[in-house]
């Protein structure tokens, strides 16, 4: 089966209920190519999960930034994936870079929390990506490999994870990775994925990029073979992520 083209809107810890009710009237009124051509997604702070989702048109879906790792229970200041799922929130967004770097998230957490998350019915956008020094000491392909592997330590099953190739050194930074370098990145977690994994789960699995997607570079990016889709930041909360979510309209052709 195809991989359908995904974009994701990761607001961060970002905006005020005047803004929420800005973004979602432009997403609502915005010219969006059909759900059989991209699945979009967007992700507000947990407080504005439920409004989001109730207002929003019925063709995008919404996204939690992050969940607790287990069940529920004594957890003070966290949010379960059971609650997520009770309140038909169908995604999560798990292993950001932000969590990594700033909570301490390590490669086995991230693991568990995807492995729950799926146990109790959610889809995951499941983030891997390197540092600019891990970069320059060319390591790259094996950080987001050990990323990659401790999830694949923890589940059985691929089919509701889309994972983000998201290099830290491009997030927020204005310096998008270069098509060149987002498909070598991507063509390496393909063949991974046929190695480590299945052949099936290789080519079916999405693999979209994040870093600095803005409605200038999309196309180029989305025009590379194994780029899926985007999980775009600062640009999800501009007009302009309209005109990354059209950017599928290049698989088309
Ligand atoms: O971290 C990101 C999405 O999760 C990317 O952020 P920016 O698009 O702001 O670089």
């Amino acid at each position: 089966m195809g991989r359908k083209f995904f974009v994701g809107g990761n607001w961060k810890c970002n905006g005020t209920v005047d803004d929420v009710k800005k973004i979602v009237a432009t997403l609502n009124a915005g010219d969006i190519p059909s759900t059989d051509v991209v699945e979009v997604v967007v992700s507000p702070p947990f407080v504005f999960l439920t409004t989001v989702k109730s207002e929003l048109r019925s063709e995008i879906q919404v996204a939690a930034q992050n969940c607790w790792v287990k069940k529920g229970g004594a957890f003070t200041g966290e949010v379960s994936a059971e609650m997520l799922a009770n309140l038909g929130v169908p995604w999560v967004i798990l292993g950001h870079s932000e969590r990594r770097a700033l909570l301490g998230e390590t490669n086995e957490f991230v693991g568990e929390k995807v492995a729950y998350a799926l146990s109790q019915g959610l889809k995951v956008i499941a983030c891997v990506g390197e540092t600019l020094e891990q970069r320059e000491a060319g390591t790259t392909m094996e950080v987001v490999a050990a990323q990659t592997q401790a999830i694949a330590d923890k589940i059985s099953s691929w089919d509701n994870v889309v994972l983000a190739y998201e290099p830290v050194w491009a997030i927020g930074t204005g310096k998008v990775a270069s098509p060149a370098q987002a498909q070598e990145v991507h063509a390496g977690l393909r063949k991974w994925f046929a190695e480590k994994v299945s052949a099936d789960v290789s080519a079916s699995t999405r693999i979209i990029y994040g870093g600095s997607v803005s409605g200038s570079n999309c196309k180029e990016l989305a025009g590379q073979t194994d780029v899926d889709g985007f999980l775009v930041g600062g640009a999800s909360l501009k007009p302009e992520f309209i005109d990354i979510i059209k950017a599928a309209e290049v698989k088309k052709c």
